[in-house]
């Protein structure tokens, strides 16, 4: 169950701490009640109510947590989190050896009959007041030559006041895996408060982007349910970092792209091309449906009909189309297409940053309440989809028979 595996994230997060010693879960287990009692008392004053997309970035950031928050702040979590998506505690006390579970029912219990409107703010309260722990890797600060700790697969460098975001899995073609989403995400909170005029995207390797990495479903742990609304939620945050994006966004498209590293690509102000580059959705054969607000922006490029081929028909496009087409601003010969991109994009950093910031605000700000509702819509469908025959198939048959596009 989606809140049960919560906590046990919370515990795997915090190896060896929740469920480390008999000494902490004993005191857990004993003094939790009173703990948790105390937290409501004093944060249930607020009067603000945190909205759904509130709590459900709280929930989000509690699984990028960088450090053990302690075994009180997990059970506070737990116990809030509960109140907050099924009300006061419906369920039989765990028997008595059990120390964790007691422990977790108690806390849960101990919220009485908290609004679960309340409980939901006080969850967001408390997740803020852990942030600064909570995002300790998140690479923000001045750009400088650096690369994200989480992983290696998205390295972040800074040159001529352009931080560069690049794709590292060549071997994998730079699918993007779960903690990829996660680090991009980050990597572009980072880029709007460094001091970068441009936010530069590309590829290592021969490939931009093979697209969702598809083993992201098979890797992970809990139930299905919980893996697609966590996966979804990943997916909203990952695109609304695009949508929310104040400082000219290029991409240099070094090679094919696929799937969302397509579709995300309508959010981009700038989008260069090696002619090597080609476009490809392969929703439809995937069994799934069109993400990173693509429903919306195609259309919209490149009008409806082309957007229709791409989107639900899977049409792999060349560069010289995708040019044609509106999604692409320039091809660049293979060859020269570092040298050129890079020269274009230098002298464009010289720009005046506060001129092009409040440029780009006036020709996106307008679209933005409907940029995020579409997010929100295609990533309520994808939820829906994972589930469905048509795309655990295509899934299975790309990892046995290695069904290539
Ligand atoms: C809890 C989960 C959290 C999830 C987070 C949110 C999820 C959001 C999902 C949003 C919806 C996204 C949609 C998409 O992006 S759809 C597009 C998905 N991509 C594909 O279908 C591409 C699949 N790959 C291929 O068809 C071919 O690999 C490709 C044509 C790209 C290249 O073929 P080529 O023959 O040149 O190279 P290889 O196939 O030998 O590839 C080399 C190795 O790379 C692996 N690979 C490549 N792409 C992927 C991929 N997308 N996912 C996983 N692995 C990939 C390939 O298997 C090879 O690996 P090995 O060397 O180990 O065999």
């Amino acid at each position: 169950m989606h809140t049960h595996s919560q906590f046990r994230w919370l515990v795997r997060r915090g190896a060896g701490v929740a469920c480390g010693t008999r000494h902490q879960i004993w005191a857990i287990a004993l003094g939790g009640r009173s703990l948790v009692s105390k937290w409501f008392s004093s944060s249930s004053r607020t009067a603000m109510v945190a909205s759904e997309k509130d709590f459900e970035n709280a929930v989000h950031q509690v699984k990028l947590l960088k450090e053990d928050p302690g075994n009180d702040a997990k059970l506070k979590l737990y116990a809030l989190y509960k109140q907050a998506t099924e009300g006061p505690c419906n369920v039989p006390k765990p028997r008595v050896f059990d120390f964790l579970g007691r422990a977790k029912w108690d806390a849960w219990t101990a919220l009485g009959s908290l609004p679960k409107e309340t409980a939901r703010q006080n969850y967001v309260d408390f997740v803020s007041s852990l942030r600064p722990s909570l995002t300790s890797s998140s690479g923000e600060g001045p750009a400088a030559h650096r690369s994200l700790p989480e992983s290696e697969d998205v390295v972040v460098t800074s040159k001529d006041s352009i931080t560069v975001i690049t794709l590292n899995r060549p071997a994998k073609k730079n699918a993007i895996t779960y903690q990829m989403y996660q680090d991009i995400t980050l990597a572009l909170k980072a880029a709007s408060k460094d001091n970068s005029t441009i936010t530069v995207f590309t590829g290592n390797g021969n490939y931009y982007s093979s697209g969702n990495d598809l083993s992201n479903f098979s890797n992970r742990s809990g139930s299905l349910q919980q893996m697609y609304a966590e996966s979804a939620l990943t997916l909203r945050n990952f695109v609304d970092s695009f949508i929310d994006f104040p400082k000219p966004l290029v991409a240099l498209v070094n090679g094919p792209a696929v799937g969302i590293a397509v579709t995300v690509l309508g959010l981009f102000d700038a989008v260069y091309a090696s002619d090597r580059a080609t476009f490809h959705t392969p929703f439809s054969s995937l069994g799934i449906t069109p993400e990173g607000c693509s429903s919306y922006t195609f259309p919209k490029i490149m009008g409806p009909a082309k957007a229709a081929e791409m989107l639900i028909f899977g049409k792999k496009i060349t560069a010289r189309e995708a040019c044609a087409q509106g999604l692409v601003t320039e091809v660049f010969p293979h060859n020269t297409f570092q040298k050129e991109a890079w020269a274009r994009l230098t002298a464009y950093a010289k720009n005046p940053p506060k001129a092009m910031r409040i440029g780009k605000q006036l020709l996106r700000s307008f679209g933005k309440e409907t940029l995020h509702a579409v997010n929100a819509e295609e990533c309520r469908v994808l939820q829906e989809r994972w589930l469905s025959e048509e795309c655990v198939n295509a899934i299975q048959t790309f990892f046995s028979k290695k069904g290539k596009l």
